[in-house]
């Protein structure tokens, strides 16, 4: 792929630092591409459950008008009894606090015997958000079903919650397993009263900052939706700027946009030939007693093998999720 190089982004937070009890947190579940689809709209949901993606959402939340909140929230559960998604993550967005609608959302969705892998919380401004909503998930829903912890992915999208990202991602529980922070960009532009322009350089911190707590606790960082879902070249651009900054995957909003994505978001084959070799000289080198070596003309340590351990890891990863589709 054009620009990619070897510069290879770190994929995963597995071997990035010393903290591993939180990087063990890290989910294996590959999350390149996750799709929108409005939670009322079956053309669109049995659409998607024919698409080969890693993980789709079924929206209550700003992809679903007013009146059709109802709707949406009704059909999720059906949509979730009737159809086969595959291997795909489905997670369900839920309305946010501050709107007055989560509570409805959660009787509805929640206490249906056909439950999501996970869910979204949007708009969320502290950890106390969360505590709020995994109580009322556990007072009305019917998660003593589940088997396992249910996935929770955490939306960026509000200025106090990047001032409160650090308490945020330390948020621990036995009956949610926090995995992901979701940038949202459209939000967070509105808030602090900025435009979007074409590169995105009114983005640079806030992604960084998504990038470095998510990686500092272990999780997945999922970056912006590229709005101009028709312009194929852009999207492209910042979904590998993306992956090489270090976010995991994307959000998407349309069908088009999933492959360039997700292929932005999976090494090459370059890139794979690339970390086997270099785990191969590594070790050779290790048993000569060389901490530090060139390999192809660069000078090689313990950090590049931990980045080659990062690409390695994602392709298996990925391999391991579509040979059980
Ligand atoms: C952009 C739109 C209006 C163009 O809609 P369209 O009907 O003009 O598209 P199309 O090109 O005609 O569609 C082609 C085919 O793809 C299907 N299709 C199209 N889209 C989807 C989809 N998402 N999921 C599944 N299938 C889809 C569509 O049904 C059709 O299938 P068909 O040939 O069988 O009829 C449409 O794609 C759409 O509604 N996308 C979802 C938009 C959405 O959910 N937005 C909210 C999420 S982003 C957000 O909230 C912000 C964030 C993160 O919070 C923050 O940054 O702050
Ligand atoms: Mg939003």
């Amino acid at each position: 792929m054009p620009g990619r190089g070897l510069q290879v982004a770190c994929w995963r937070g597995f071997h990035c630092s010393h903290t591993m009890k939180y990087h063990q947190r890290a989910a294996a579940t590959p999350r390149r591409a996750i799709m929108y689809v409005p939670g009322y709209d079956d053309r669109k949901a049995n659409k998607a459950a024919t698409l080969t993606i890693d993980s789709i959402v079924l929206d209550c939340e700003d992809g679903v008008a007013i009146n059709k909140k109802e709707e949406a929230r009704v059909n999720i559960p059906k949509l979730l009894a009737r159809t086969d998604f595959g291997s795909k993550d489905r997670f369900i967005r839920v309305n946010s606090r501050d709107t007055g609608l989560t509570e409805d959302d959660v009787s509805s969705i929640l206490a249906s015997n056909n439950l999501p892998d996970g869910l979204l919380l949007p708009k969320v401004n502290s950890v106390d958000d969360i505590n709020w909503f995994c109580d009322l998930a556990a007072r009305n829903g019917n998660l003593k079903s589940l088997n396992r912890p249910m996935i929770l992915g955490v939306m960026v999208e509000t200025a106090i919650a990047m001032l409160n990202l650090k308490e945020i991602t330390s948020f621990k529980s036995n009956t949610f397993d926090l995995q992901c922070l979701i940038f949202g960009a459209d939000d967070f532009l509105a808030e602090i009263g900025a435009s979007k322009t074409e590169n995105a350089m009114e983005l640079m911190y806030a992604r960084q900052h998504v990038i470095l707590h998510a990686k500092a606790f272990g999780l997945q960082a999922i970056d912006m939706v590229y709005n101009n879902y028709k312009d194929l070249i852009g999207l492209q651009r910042q979904a590998i700027e993306g992956a090489k900054m270090g976010f995991t995957g994307k959000q998407v909003i349309h069908p088009g946009q999933i492959d360039i994505v997700q292929e932005s978001f999976s090494p090459s084959k370059e890139q794979i030939e690339w970390a086997k070799a270099l785990s191969i000289a590594f070790e050779d080198h290790q048993q000569q007693g060389k901490g530090a070596f060139i390999f192809r003309g660069q000078m090689i340590d313990k950090p590049l093998l931990l980045q080659a351990n990062n690409i390695l890891s994602l392709i298996n990863n990925v391999n391991g999720s579509h040979t059980s589709s």
